[in-house]
């Protein structure tokens, strides 16, 4: 039995604040995502002494949710706002700002490309980094922003690990590998503690990712996005002109399934497709050359035809693209022959105008 939002929220209204009342009645519940049987969210305490004695309360709600049917992982990120024990030297996190008028452009950055998915797991992260490296080997300005606020992967992935600076106290200045310019959030929190990120709102830290990250002259924005339809999504979507998304499924129903609810959230939210990617697509075994469709075949593409949306390629399942991933040089960077589908998808972005 599938779990959804309001009963969720009935749980968390049965966890109570040490100061009274509950986590919803305080109203500390941020960016709620149920995916399937996956529950994340964010609580939003007011200031770092809050969050650390909500720590309870974090444990409560996750053993709770996780007891209910239909659950099959909860995660939860903390995170504290207003005055910070110690003062960071980058202050990420800020209230969002209201702002006029629309969907806004960010300055020197001609095109924004949200690679997407409906379900975690099948491959955005690898295909955003990918899709990066392989636009920039082509001579584009690339940027890549990891706005995964959940499971950040891009500092792996693109192999940094140092905390930008900021010289000035107000611009991020971002890093650079394998020629992408990039930034991610999980660069601004310390890997083992989650109420480190100060700074309080989500959308918030999103907007300064965007607007205060010393991006420079940009051909194209790739910004990996959390998996599903959440918060992350629509403020993006809402607040930045995006050129559109590119939507990453393997060819299992149950992730079609998912990338048929995203496609439907950039619909409704207005934001162009630029079109559907089949990842994991054909496994070549590397003793025998065997190929093997572990999540089927053709799916995607299937879809993308039903749909009328472009179908801008497959990306066969490798032992290899894993392994690159995990050591920081993504498949793309390398001469090796699995580059290749990145790099077609590249010069498909490109010969459309997209990249
Ligand atoms: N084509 C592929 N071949 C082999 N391994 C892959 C491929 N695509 C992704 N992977 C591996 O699968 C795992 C999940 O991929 P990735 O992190 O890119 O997915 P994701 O959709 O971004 O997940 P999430 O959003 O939940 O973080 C990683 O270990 C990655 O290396």
């Amino acid at each position: 039995m599938a779990v959804d939002r309001d009963q969720v929220m009935g749980v968390l209204a049965g966890v109570g604040h040490p100061g009274g009342g509950d986590l919803v009645s305080r109203d500390l519940i941020r960016a709620l995502s149920v995916e399937g049987g996956v529950v994340r969210f964010v609580i939003e305490a007011a200031t770092p002494d809050e969050a650390r004695a909500l720590g309870p309360a974090q444990a409560e709600a996750e053993a709770k949710l996780r007891a209910l049917p239909g659950v099959t992982s909860v995660q939860v990120v903390m995170t504290a706002h207003g005055p910070a024990a110690k003062a960071p030297t980058l202050k990420i996190g800020q209230h969002p700002t209201p702002q006029q008028g629309g969907p806004q452009r960010i300055s020197g950055i001609d095109r924004i490309i949200a690679v997407a998915s409906g379900k975690g797991g099948v491959g955005k992260s690898t295909v955003a980094s990918n899709l990066a490296v392989a636009l920039a080997r082509r001579g584009r300005k690339v940027g890549l922003l990891d706005a995964d606020i959940y499971g950040p992967s891009q500092p792996k992935m693109m192999g940094v690990s140092q905390r930008p600076s900021s010289p000035d106290g107000k611009t991020i200045e971002p890093l650079v590998a394998h020629g992408v310019t990039m930034m991610s959030i999980g660069l601004m929190l310390k890997e083992d503690e989650a109420v480190v990120w100060r700074g309080p709102m989500l959308m918030g830290a999103l907007q300064q990712l965007l607007g205060q990250v010393a991006w420079g002259k940009l051909d194209v924005l790739i910004v990996d996005l959390p998996p599903g339809t959440g918060d992350v999504q629509l403020t993006l979507c809402q607040r930045t002109q995006l050129t559109g998304a590119i939507v990453v499924s393997t060819p299992q129903d149950v992730a079609l399934l998912d990338a048929r609810k995203a496609l439907d959230m950039f619909g409704k939210l207005k934001t162009p497709v630029l079109g559907l990617v089949e990842n994991m697509s054909t496994y070549i075994c590397p003793n025998c050359g065997h190929e093997a469709h572990i999540f089927g075949h053709g799916g995607v593409a299937a879809e993308a035809a039903r749909l009328d949306l472009p179908f801008l390629g497959e990306l066969p399942l490798a032992l290899d693209v894993r392994l690159a991933g995990d050591s920081g040089t993504p498949i793309a960077a390398t001469d090796r022959p699995l580059a290749a589908p990145y790099l077609a998808l590249a010069d498909r972005l490109i010969a459309g105008g997209m990249g």
